[in-house]
């Protein structure tokens, strides 16, 4: 099974290009997703422990979070430290499910790839990129957003240059989503040629 890490900073597409990989029916795990989904379950109670305030009607509450961060910034190692155990724990049973199933390829959405050493679990990775300045309108363009919260996150995610620096492939997404597509099919092809050849290693 060939594992794609796919990564990107804030805003630069991995959703929207996790979705495409999706169409092409390839099985996603999306951490975002993962979080957002712990954060209604098995999180709920470790950060009720750690952040109280956080917790409005039983589910942990982003927006309060997001403010709790901003004010603390040094909260974000201890909620990490919650955090990112769980999220790695829904990972491999994604990776185990997929693997008895004999999938060929999957893919990993991993935000924070370089940064937490994920890039060992995974064997190619995928960085999704486009202008700095396309990247800013559509963060800046999020409801609740502010250029405060962006920079916060930015300053905690291995620049954009590094990324593509260190990317076996690269995904522009500042041409639209149809040139997206076209690059995500032209990955997927190598890919099953290394397969079928059985030298994907
Ligand atoms: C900070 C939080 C509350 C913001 O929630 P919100 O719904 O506004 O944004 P969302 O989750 O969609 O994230 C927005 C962007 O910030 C990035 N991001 C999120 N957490 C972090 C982090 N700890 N460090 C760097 N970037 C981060 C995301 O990957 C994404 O690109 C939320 O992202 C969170 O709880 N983060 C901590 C958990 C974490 O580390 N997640 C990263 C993936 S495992
Ligand atoms: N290939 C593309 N062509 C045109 N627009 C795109 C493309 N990829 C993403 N976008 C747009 O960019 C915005 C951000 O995309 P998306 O939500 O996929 O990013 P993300 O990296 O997952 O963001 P975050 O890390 O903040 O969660 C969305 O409005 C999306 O429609």
């Amino acid at each position: 099974m060939i594992v794609i890490g796919l990564t990107g900073s804030i805003g630069m597409g991995k959703s929207t290009t996790s979705g495409l990989f999706a169409e092409q029916g390839i099985p996603v795990n999306d951490a975002d997703q993962v979080v957002h989904d712990l954060y209604r379950g098995q999180a709920v109670a470790p950060i009720q422990a750690v952040f109280p305030e956080v917790i409005v009607k039983g589910v942990v509450d982003r927006q309060r979070l997001s403010e709790n961060l901003a004010k603390n910034p040094a909260n974000f190692k201890r909620l990490e430290s919650i955090v990112h155990p769980l999220v790695r724990a829904c990972e491999a049973d994604f990776l185990a499910r997929h693997h008895k199933r004999g999938e060929p390829i999957v893919v990993l959405d991993i935000p924070l790839l370089f940064e937490t050493g994920a890039e060992a679990r995974v064997d190619k990775v995928v960085v999704v990129s486009c202008a700095e300045q396309v990247q800013r309108q559509r963060v800046m363009a999020r409801p609740g957003m502010t250029k405060e919260k962006l920079d916060l996150i930015l300053s905690r995610q291995v620049p954009d240059a590094d990324k593509r620096a260190r990317a076996d492939y690269v995904i522009d997404t500042g041409q639209g989503i149809d040139m997206a597509r076209e690059q995500v099919k032209t990955i997927l092809e190598e890919l099953r040629a290394k397969l079928a050849r059985g030298d994907h290693a």
